[in-house]
């Protein structure tokens, strides 16, 4: 039997946290064996601590792990973590100098010019960074390695079979965010019902700087962003799950809908040929139906982890228009960590 890697999980109890759970029962390469959260949470078992709010039952493998604090040493090999922001940095930072990989769900280092910031359908080479990282902060065995903002990754994915194939100049996206996005408790409910608000804290900055160091080229051992405009607007809408974005794109050749359509929905990556374990068949899934993609009816797709992408137009303005959607917390949090971990152990980097 092959020995799995033990895995904690720091931020256990979180929205972010618990899809981790979910993801990981039965996976074939990881186990949890260790849980961290707040003080409130820390000396419970896990089943005590945390309030399951994930469709299906807690798994049963972790209902009576001790939820500890989140500092070195913990019972794993490696961790994955999806702290809050604020004190992220810190903590993150102390699990690599001790030896463990790290990999990070938050902004904290996202735009590290050292820390590889990794769609693993993109831009896997940025994993090199690593090398570069440990002799910089002088870890040893472990490291950092992040995924992006969830509306980021939705939109990243989207533009790199066309970057890729037409190079991409510009692109405007407005976001539609689910509610899930805040964590819980969230946003106060008399503040969303019958109601969307235009602003999401750092949210569009995230996206307008994160795209570009993921779609960049690896020069050496620096990422040289990507030489194009991002504009993004963001709103928080009442849905559970579920991020939706209208993107128009700018191409720097032209392309004829049957040409964009095929280099979208044809579009497989180094994930789909290692047949990583959480890599979906096909990122992105295009829909022809006039009325998707829809929350309700498209953010399970490939699992949670294929984005779909409908409504492509020509774009009067712009060269071309379309809505895309993905799952928030799978392929735009636990999920995307997951994987990442996945191509790490692919290649050996764990
Ligand atoms: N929700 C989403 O769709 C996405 C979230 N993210 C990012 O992931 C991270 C987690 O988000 P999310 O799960 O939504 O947030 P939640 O608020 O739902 O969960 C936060 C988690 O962090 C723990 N925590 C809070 N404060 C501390 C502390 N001082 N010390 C130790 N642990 C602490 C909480 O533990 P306790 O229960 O004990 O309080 C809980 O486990 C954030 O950085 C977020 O920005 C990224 C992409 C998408
Ligand atoms: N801010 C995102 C979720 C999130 O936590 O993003 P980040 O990982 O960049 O902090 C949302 O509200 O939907």
């Amino acid at each position: 039997m092959v020995r799995k890697y033990r895995v904690g999980i720091l931020g256990a109890t979180g929205t972010v946290g618990q899809r981790f759970i979910q993801l990981l029962d039965g996976h074939p390469l990881f186990e949890v064996t260790a849980l961290a959260a707040s003080d409130r949470s820390q000396g419970k078992p896990y089943a005590e601590a945390c309030a399951w709010r994930l469709s299906g039952e807690m798994p049963s493998g972790v209902r009576a792990l001790e939820v500890a604090a989140p500092e070195p040493p913990l019972d794993c090999d490696l961790v994955f973590s999806s702290l809050p922001a604020g004190i992220a940095r810190e903590i993150e930072e102390s699990f690599a100098r001790a030896g463990y990989p790290v990999l990070s769900n938050s902004s904290a280092f996202r735009m590290d010019r050292d820390v590889p910031l990794v769609i693993p359908e993109i831009n896997h080479e940025h994993l090199s960074l690593i090398e570069r990282q440990k002799r910089e902060r002088g870890f040893d065995r472990g490291f950092i390695v992040t995924n992006p903002n969830c509306s980021t990754i939705m939109l990243a994915l989207a533009l790199a079979p066309l970057h890729q194939r037409f190079g991409v100049e510009a692109s405007v996206v407005t976001t539609l965010q689910a509610l899930s996005g805040a964590g819980y408790p969230g946003v106060p409910s008399l503040d969303i019902c019958d109601n969307v608000l235009p602003f999401i804290e750092k949210e569009e900055e995230k996206i307008e700087t994160e795209t570009l160091k993921i779609l960049g080229k690896l020069r050496g051992e620096s990422i040289e962003e990507a030489p194009m405009k991002v504009s993004a607007q963001c709103h928080r809408v009442n849905v559970t799950d579920g991020h939706m974005a209208a993107i128009r794109v700018k191409l720097k050749r032209a392309a004829s809908l049957e040409e964009i359509t095929d280099a979208l929905a044809s579009w497989r990556s180094l994930p789909q040929e290692l047949e990583l374990h959480s890599a979906p068949s096909h990122p992105i899934i295009v829909r022809t139906e006039p009325d998707r993609p829809q929350p309700r009816l498209d953010r399970d797709a490939g699992g949670g982890m294929s984005v779909t992408v409908g409504r492509i137009k020509p774009d009067p303005i712009f060269d071309l228009r379309f809505v895309a959607l993905s799952h928030n917390t799978i392929r735009g949090a636990a999920g995307a960590a997951i994987l990442n971990a996945e191509l790490l152990v692919a290649l050996e980097y764990i």
